[in-house]
């Protein structure tokens, strides 16, 4: 909902067991202190990158009666280890954070999973505040509650639901994004356009510099687009819960992240998430199109959208068999079979379960063709 009361700010609700809102617009970051609500004492994590952004959040709360901490926690991936998770429980600890105090996560969607993680963990979880500095975080990472951390053996294999109480997207941040992240984001944003609302593809192929223009308004309508499609799917299955057979629920948000978080570990977390997703997305429509449930012009439209981004759509051809090893962790896999969301039309997902070693090469041998 838009609010005309409110400067061009947009209203997001998310249906969780406490309902939630995203803000959208330009110069809101002052909301923070306003979904906080009464003083108490609140730790703002943030990358040393933004800083700028850390300590405006932090006088605002001030401003507001609250008692702010702010840790500063490493830069993008490698924010998602138990050993920097352990280092912000240390500093909750000894500023006496107790179940009334809180957590705000500024920063990318690193950032904003580790602060996740953290206040989930804290005493059982203290309340969360989401404030996405990046594309891909205003778009995914910041709203809907998964949280979580890294290990050795692949992305995201230790979190815990934990939904925001608010999630706060300034888009001027956005003018400082560096380019090469703006595009990962894109990725996500395509991804919604696929599994729910193909206007997004279609505001995508009419003006892809359009997309990649910060201060467009072509770039806001793709943010609220694709936060309407997450808050949609987050809020009918909050815990990703309510796959059963070839229906699909909130897992649907992980379309094209099966191969995708593989690679990424493949890669050592040096390619962006958003990249990796465009991948990932590219196989699963080749894997839809070998298997016989999606047409060749929506598996080519995956190529065409996202190579006019200029986000990656081939990988090595080498890699089939190490990237298997590592999706035999994803969270869809049940014990040794692989399940991937994949799309017999636009905007309408299955679940593709056991697919043959023949239909994993031939749609791995699609995807490294250039
Ligand atoms: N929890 C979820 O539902 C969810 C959804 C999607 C992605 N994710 C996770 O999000 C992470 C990727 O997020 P990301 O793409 O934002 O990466 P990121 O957090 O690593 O940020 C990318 C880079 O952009 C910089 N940055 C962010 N905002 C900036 C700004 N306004 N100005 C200048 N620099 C800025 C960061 O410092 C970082 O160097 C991955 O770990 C992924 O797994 C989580
Ligand atoms: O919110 C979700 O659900 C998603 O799957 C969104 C994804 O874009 C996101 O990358 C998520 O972190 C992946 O989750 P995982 O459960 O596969 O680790
Ligand atoms: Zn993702």
């Amino acid at each position: 909902m838009t609010d005309p009361e409110s400067g061009g700010v947009t209203l997001i609700g998310v249906a969780a067991e406490r309902p939630y809102d995203v803000v959208v617009g330009r110069g809101v970051l002052a909301r923070v202190a306003d979904v906080l609500g009464a003083p108490r004492r609140v730790a703002v994590l943030h990358p040393a990158a933004l800083i700028d952004v850390a300590v405006r959040v932090s006088a605002s709360l001030e401003h507001a009666g609250h008692e702010v901490v702010r840790i500063d926690v490493p830069d993008a991936e490698a924010a998602k280890t138990v050993e920097v998770a352990a280092r912000c429980w240390a500093v909750l600890g000894n500023a006496g954070f107790t179940r009334s105090d809180a957590v705000v996560g500024v920063g990318g969607g690193s950032t904003t999973d580790l602060a996740g993680f953290v206040a989930a963990t804290w005493l059982r979880g203290v309340a969360l505040v989401t404030v996405p500095t990046s594309l891909l975080a205003m778009v995914d990472a910041a709203v809907g509650g998964k949280t979580g951390i890294n290990t050795a053996e692949g992305k995201n294999l230790v979190g815990v639901f934990h939904e925001p109480v608010g999630v706060v997207c300034d888009l001027d941040l956005l003018a400082t994004l560096p380019p090469v992240d703006l595009r990962a984001g894109l990725g996500e944003v395509v991804k919604c356009g696929f599994i729910a609302d193909p206007r997004i593809l279609e505001l995508v192929e009419q003006e892809p510099e359009a997309a990649l223009d910060p201060a467009s308004p072509v770039l806001r309508e793709l943010v609220e687009r694709s936060v309407r499609v997450k808050a949609r799917v987050v809020s009918a299955d909050l815990r990703e819960a309510t796959s059963e057979g070839r229906q699909v629920g909130r897992e649907l948000l992980n379309y094209g992240h099966t191969l995708g978080h593989a690679v990424e570990r493949r890669e050592r977390f040096r390619w962006r998430h958003g990249e990796a997703v465009s991948v990932g997305m590219v196989f699963v429509a080749e894997l839809a199109r070998a298997a016989g449930v999606l047409d060749d012009a929506v598996a080519d439209r995956h190529r065409a959208v996202l190579g006019s981004l200029g986000l990656p759509t081939t990988y090595a051809p080498d890699a089939l068999e190490d990237l298997v090893a590592t999706m035999g962790l994803d969270k869809k896999t049940r014990g040794s079979t692989l399940r991937f969301v994949v799309l017999n039309d636009l905007a309408s997902a299955e679940i593709l379960s056991a697919p043959s070693d023949e239909l994993l090469r031939t749609a791995f041998a699609a995807l490294t063709r250039v």
